[in-house]
């Protein structure tokens, strides 16, 4: 087989292994995706060229493998494993499922990105090849050694080279992987792109090693899926990068999202869990905010902890920290001086978030020691992890324009998918309902107003179809996401008329509860009082009644006619039902005449006896309305 020499540039850059330094390693000149030089026919007879397919920029994406060191890159030296410089891109060029050599040839892929460190993946199975380029950060670090200005370094490193990649790729130790996938989903604002973390518990060089499957499946991942979030991606799952924790330092499976399940497996396929990736609702550009707050801190309670250990540890500078609590959020309620030394730190301005140290569930109010808490003025870290809430805490602090209240009420948001629960009573929003985006993502909706209109437009439906069938769970749940209980459909009608047609009494009096008027009115003017009334759902026009219902006075006007009608057909319980509504039944109908005398004039006895005992409980009452009949006798 003839070899291809290698271009000049290539030939410079080997002797220059790292050649990247100025981080951007973008091709000079070069688009995303032009039409590349096919082959000269030259070397059309070159063996086994013509099994490899042509190269199209359509089936191609390009990859930003961004190495900060951590074990995948590391060899055993005298002082243990360190990270080894300048040896990963040769040894991954060596490696058949990570680089092939003929396709990179046979494309000029080297001429072309002008960059050594460039590899490509065989195609997988859907037909894709990965172009990745390897940025290596020098010094390689043990992530033990990391600190926040690395990770500014990878937000910048991302930011410049965005818009020539579609995904990235940060091998990275795995000891605080969970911190710097948390702090960049944060640092990223308006993300689109997938960026990926990964790395291994063995090196890479090593014969047996986890280093190469968890490489390759964040390669394919970040090239051929738009998950637009900072993810973590370990022994075959992909996971929200701000949920995890490293929960084992020996296992291949080393990081679990206990809150959350993963975004995607690899099994015989990818499977993308598609509801549970993060959408972020904005049409903003990318942009990454690096500045940081260091004065934050862990502090995790123990029994007996004293508070001068708390106190030395809340002293100034200290801006913002994460009070790992027993349980759902509980701390000792018999130590007034902790609790005051807390109270003290939120009171100057420090914002305190109480976060579990168990590894699953959330804080919540349920416990006297965890209200004790509250009432220091720290605020709920609902399920997020310390992990997640600690760099949340950094970004959030360094938002100077931002005023303490903001900061504190930004920290109870839900910014990047890092927690499931509400916070302080704050209610999901609609928004983050599946349903929801999963219609949007059908009608390839992706900003915000578009979300809000159709999230407008179904609501009412949704609430009157729960009420239709009294599913009182249901409308809880789109309570629960936001959803107006009171809101009318497109004929005026709210979830009270429904319920009140149908005579769900429970329902009735969980909508009243949440505020649903009894005064709406839908298109034809009816009220639910009206609604009952027909249906004749006596305690549904009782509890209307109570809670303030009442005819209009056009309704009460025109009521004459209908009771005329009722007492000519002896109708006692429907008169019985405007009687609880609160119509006079001795209202006239169109014609003057009263239900009494059509009654008597229809033989209706029983009928007349009703009207009769109504009358007089009437007078004995002192009601204020006017009889326009007298007692009739039979
Ligand atoms: N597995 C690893 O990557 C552990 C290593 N100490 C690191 O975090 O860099």
């Amino acid at each position: 087989m003839a070899e291809y020499s290698r271009p000049n540039t290539l030939g410079r850059a080997l002797s220059h292994p790292t050649l990247i330094e100025t981080n951007d390693v973008s091709p000079p000149n070069v688009q995303l995706h032009p039409r590349r030089r096919r082959k000269p026919s030259s070397c059309s007879s070159v063996e086994n060229l013509d099994r490899v397919s042509t190269p199209s920029p359509e089936n191609e994406s390009r990859v930003l493998v961004i190495n900060t060191g951590g074990t995948i890159g590391m060899t055993l030296r005298d002082t243990g494993y360190a990270p080894k410089a300048n040896a990963l891109v040769e040894s991954l060029r060596k490696l058949p499922i990570l680089h092939d050599e003929l396709y990179a040839r046979q494309t000029y892929l080297y001429e072309y990105y002008k960059l050594e460190n460039t590899l490509v993946l065989p195609p997988s199975k859907l037909n894709k090849r990965i172009i990745y380029t390897i940025l290596e950060y020098s010094p390689l670090l043990d992530s033990s050694n990391m600190t926040t200005d690395d990770w500014g370094r990878i937000g910048k490193d991302i930011e410049k080279n965005y818009e020539n990649f579609d995904g990235f790729v940060i091998l990275h130790g795995t000891d605080t992987m969970a911190y710097t996938a948390s702090a960049l989903s944060f640092m990223c604002e308006h993300l689109g792109k997938p960026i990926v973390l990964t790395g291994s518990q063995v090196p890479i060089y090593e014969l047996r090693n986890d280093g190469r499957d968890n490489l390759l499946g964040a390669l394919l991942i970040a090239g051929q899926f738009v998950i637009p979030e900072v993810c973590l991606y370990f022994y075959n799952k992909l996971y929200r990068g701000n949920r995890v924790t490293k929960v084992d330092a020996s296992s291949f499976n080393a990081f679990t999202s206990p809150n959350l399940p993963p975004l995607a497996t690899a099994e015989v396929d990818f499977k993308i869990n598609w509801d549970t990736v993060w959408r972020a609702n904005t049409t903003a550009k990318f942009q990454v905010r690096t500045e940081l707050n260091r004065n934050v801190g862990l502090l995790r309670l123990f029994p007996g902890i004293t508070a001068s250990t708390v106190r030395a540890f809340l002293q100034p500078p200290m801006q913002g920290v994460v009070l790992e609590t027993y349980g759902s959020g509980n701390a000792p309620d018999n130590r007034p001086d902790l609790l005051e030394e807390l109270s003290k730190a939120t009171n100057s301005g420090v914002i305190i978030v109480n976060c579990t140290q168990c590894l699953r569930g959330t804080v919540s109010a349920s416990y006297a020691t965890g209200r004790v808490l509250m009432d220091a003025g720290l605020l709920a870290g609902g399920d997020m992890t310390p992990e997640a809430s600690l760099s949340k805490l950094s970004y959030v602090l360094a938002k100077k324009e931002l005023t303490l209240d903001a900061q504190k009420k930004m920290m109870a948001q839900n910014l990047r998918g890092e927690m499931s629960a509400d916070l302080e009573g704050a209610k999901l929003c609609l928004s983050d309902s599946r349903f929801i985006q999963v219609i949007a993502k059908s009608l390839s909706v992706s900003c915000k107003e578009e979300l809000e209109a159709i999230r407008d437009a179904l609501t009412p439906s949704l609430t009157c179809a729960a009420a239709k069938i009294g599913d009182t769970e249901a409308l809880v749940a789109l309570k629960e996401m936001g959803s107006d209980l009171r809101l009318g459909d497109f004929d005026g009608r709210t979830p009270l008329h429904v319920a009140a047609c149908e005579g769900h009494l429970r329902l009735v009096q969980y909508l009243l509860n949440q505020g649903a008027s009894v005064h709406a009115k839908d298109r034809y003017g009816d009220t639910p009082l009206c609604n009952a009334v027909r249906f004749r759902h006596k305690d549904v026009v009782r509890l209307l009644r109570k809670t303030g219902a009442h005819f209009s006075r056009e309704q009460l006007e025109e009521a004459g006619s209908e009771l005329c009608s009722l007492a000519a057909s002896g109708d006692k319980e429907g008169l019985d039902i405007w009687r609880i509504a609160g119509a006079d039944l001795t209202r006239p109908g169109y014609d003057g005449k009263t239900a009494i005398e059509v009654a008597q004039a229809a033989g209706n006895k029983d009928v007349v006896e009703v009207l009769n005992s109504y009358m007089n409980s009437k007078t004995m009452n002192g009601a204020a309305i006017e009889f326009t009949a007298k007692p009739a006798l039979l």
